[in-house]
């Protein structure tokens, strides 16, 4: 008896689940949806097997998911073995070109390789492609302003030309592309520019006419007034969040530079999740309260 009454609860909300999940499984059926994972969530075992376990879900219920991936942490890890100095400003590595080297052999050697072995342990369709691959990704040199001042960023990139045709080539052929942010450079043949993988995913996002963005990180979502819990924004404008944007620091200078793109680029929505939490991917896409914050044009 005492077992029954447990287990009812715990029954009635599974099914709940799941009935919540058809209308979103019926909505994005098909449709492309760019997931970007990087930071925190992917150097912690527990959450990154969750990802690969959503991501495997994603594609078992009809939905075309196409990952770019970041992987920050493994790079300064790696910089750091290494005795290469680098820092961040506004968001963004200062790349030396020794840095570039091993962004470019951390992300693509390393990140993508990790992430492909994962999915594929689950569903057999995960390839790794390459930003610098069959054009996909092609920049120049970016510097900011920071403070009135120019910085110049280095080795680090501003996506002018997407070129998805390789990626629609894999998602035809039935696979699930893990792409890293790294771009072939416009003015340099041969040399590769590091791309904030937030940017990345916006740029991707517009080309490939894709019907969500989501975007992991390791706060709960966009805070009008960061830290104060009290200000964490579920849902926000375009023209809300441009307001917004000279009061934003470090990392999420990027990636609200990169919900504003995707969504002035015709995405219908871009979200910023935290990637703290185990399928946190699942519960925005086919949950009706969504996680995070929203962004919509
Ligand atoms: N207004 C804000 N709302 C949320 N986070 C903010 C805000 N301003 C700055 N941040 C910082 O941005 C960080 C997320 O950016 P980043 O560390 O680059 O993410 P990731 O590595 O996951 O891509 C948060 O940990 C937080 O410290
Ligand atoms: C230019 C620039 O900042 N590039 C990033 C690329 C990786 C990235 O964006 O990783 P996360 O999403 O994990 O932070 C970097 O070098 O760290």
């Amino acid at each position: 008896m005492s077992k029954l009454r447990i287990t009812q609860p715990t029954a009635t909300a599974k099914v709940e689940t799941l009935i919540e999940a058809l209308p979103w499984m019926t909505h994005y059926a098909d449709s492309i949806i760019v997931v970007k994972f990087g930071g925190n969530a992917m150097v912690d075992d527990e959450l990154f097997e969750a990802f690969a376990a959503d991501i495997a879900f994603l594609r078992h219920a009809g939905v075309q998911a196409v990952i770019v991936h970041g992987g920050g942490p493994h790079i300064s890890r790696m910089l750091d073995a290494l005795g290469i100095e680098s820092e961040c400003v506004a968001g963004y590595r200062v790349t030396s070109p020794d840095a570039m080297e091993v962004v470019r052999m951390v992300l693509g050697g390393q990140a993508a390789r990790e992430l492909v072995a994962s999915i594929n342990e689950r569903t057999r369709q995960a390839t790794a492609v390459s930003g610098e691959d069959a054009g996909l990704f092609q920049a120049r040199r970016k510097s900011i302003e920071v403070d009135g001042h120019t910085v110049d960023l280095g080795c680090v990139g501003e996506i002018e030309v997407v070129d998805p045709s390789v990626v629609l080539a894999d998602i035809a052929a039935g696979r699930i592309p893990v792409i890293s942010s790294i771009a072939s450079d416009l003015d340099h043949p041969r040399k590769a520019l590091n791309i904030n993988a937030d940017r990345a995913a916006a740029a991707l996002a517009v080309a490939l006419n894709a019907k969500k963005l989501v975007m992991l990180t390791d706060v709960p979502g966009l805070y009008a007034n960061y830290p104060d819990p009290e200000s964490l924004i579920s849902e926000i404008t375009a023209a809300e969040l441009r307001e917004l944007q000279p009061s934003l620091e470090s990392g999420m200078i990027p990636k609200v530079e990169a919900c504003l793109e995707a969504v002035d680029g015709g995405v219908p929505c871009a979200t910023i999740i935290d990637g703290r939490e185990p399928h946190a991917v699942l519960l925005e896409v086919f949950t009706t309260d969504g996680a995070g914050t929203m962004v919509v044009p």
